[in-house]
C-alpha cells in the first residue's frame, strides 16, 4: 500500500528519510535490533513519536524486542520508492549540475537513484561526461526521456530557462522534479515539485542565530 492511499500525513514522509539514514548507519555497524528508546536517543525524538510514526506502517516493532533494524530499513525503504529503480535526468550541466552528478551518496545504487545522463545547450559541454555520465544536446532530451523512461528531472538551469523546460518535461514524461532553480513551478497537480534552495536554509540559519542574541541582549 502506498503512503498516498494510507493518508500519511506530510510531516511524517518527511521525518522517514531521517529514520532510513539512522537505520542505514546501525546496520553498517551490524547492529541488528535498537528499542524504540535507543533509537529515540540517537535521533533526539521522543520513543512515542518514534512508535507512532512507526504504527503508520502497521508498526514493525515487537514489544520487549524492539525492531530489527534490517527489517525497518527495508521497509521504510520502500515506502520512500527506494526498492525500485530511481533513474533520473540532470538538466543544466553547469557548476551545480555537475556537482550533483559526482556526488556520490544518492548516485548509487543501494539507494536506488541513478543519474544517466546530463543534458545542456553550451556545445562546449555537449559530450564531455561527469563521473561517467555524458552530457547530451538539449535536442535529444524528448527522446532520451521517452526511450528510458524517466519519471525524475533536476533542474540545474538558469531560473528564466526552468519554467518553460519543466512544462517540456511533465509533457514527455517526467513525474517529479528536483527543483535548484530559484524559481516556483507551475505544473499538473500529478507532477511533484521539491524545491531545494540552500539560501533559503542560510536564511533560516541566520534568523535564527540573530533572534537568539536578541533574546539573550535583552535578558
Ligand atoms: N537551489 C539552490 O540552492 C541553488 C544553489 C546554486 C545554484 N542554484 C541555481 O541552479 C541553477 C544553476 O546554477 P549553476 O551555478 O550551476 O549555473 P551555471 O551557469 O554553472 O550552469 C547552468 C547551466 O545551464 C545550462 N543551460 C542554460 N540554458 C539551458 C537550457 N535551456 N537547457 C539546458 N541547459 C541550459 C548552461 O549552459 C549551464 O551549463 C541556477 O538557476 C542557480 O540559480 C540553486
Amino acid at each position: 500500500m502506498s503512503s498516498m492511499d494510507k493518508n500519511i500525513s506530510p510531516a511524517v514522509i518527511k521525518r522517514l528519510p531521517r529514520y532510513y539514514r539512522y537505520l542505514g548507519a546501525l546496520k553498517a555497524k551490524n547492529i541488528t535490533r535498537i528499542s524504540s528508546k535507543e533509537l529515540s536517543e540517537r535521533m533526539k525524538v521522543t520513543a512515542s513519536q518514534i512508535r507512532q510514526d512507526l504504527n503508520n506502517f502497521g508498526g514493525f516493532g515487537q514489544q520487549g524486542y524492539g525492531y530489527n533494524v534490517e527489517n525497518l530499513y527495508v521497509e521504510i525503504g520502500k515506502i520512500l520508492g527506494l526498492d525500485k529503480s530511481n533513474q533520473m535526468i540532470i538538466v543544466g550541466a553547469g557548476n551545480l549540475g555537475q556537482a550533483l552528478a559526482n556526488y556520490q551518496d544518492f548516485n548509487n545504487n543501494s539507494i536506488g537513484f541513478q543519474v544517466i545522463a546530463l543534458f545542456d545547450v553550451n556545445p562546449k559541454l555537449i559530450g564531455i561526461t561527469v563521473h561517467g555520465v555524458e552530457v547530451h544536446d538539449i535536442d535529444d532530451m524528448e527522446e532520451f526521456i521517452k526511450n528510458h523512461e524517466i519519471k525524475i528531472a533536476a533542474l540545474t538551469l538558469p531560473q528564466d530557462q526552468a519554467p518553460k523546460i519543466a512544462k517540456d518535461l511533465v509533457s514527455w514524461g517526467i513525474k517529479g522534479f528536483w527543483n535548484f532553480a530559484p524559481v516556483d513551478l507551475t505544473l499538473p497537480d500529478s507532477v511533484t515539485v521539491e524545491n531545494v534552495h540552500l539560501a533559503e536554509s542560510l536564511m533560516t540559519l541566520t534568523y535564527n542565530i540573530h533572534s537568539r542574541e536578541d533574546g539573550e541582549g535583552a535578558e
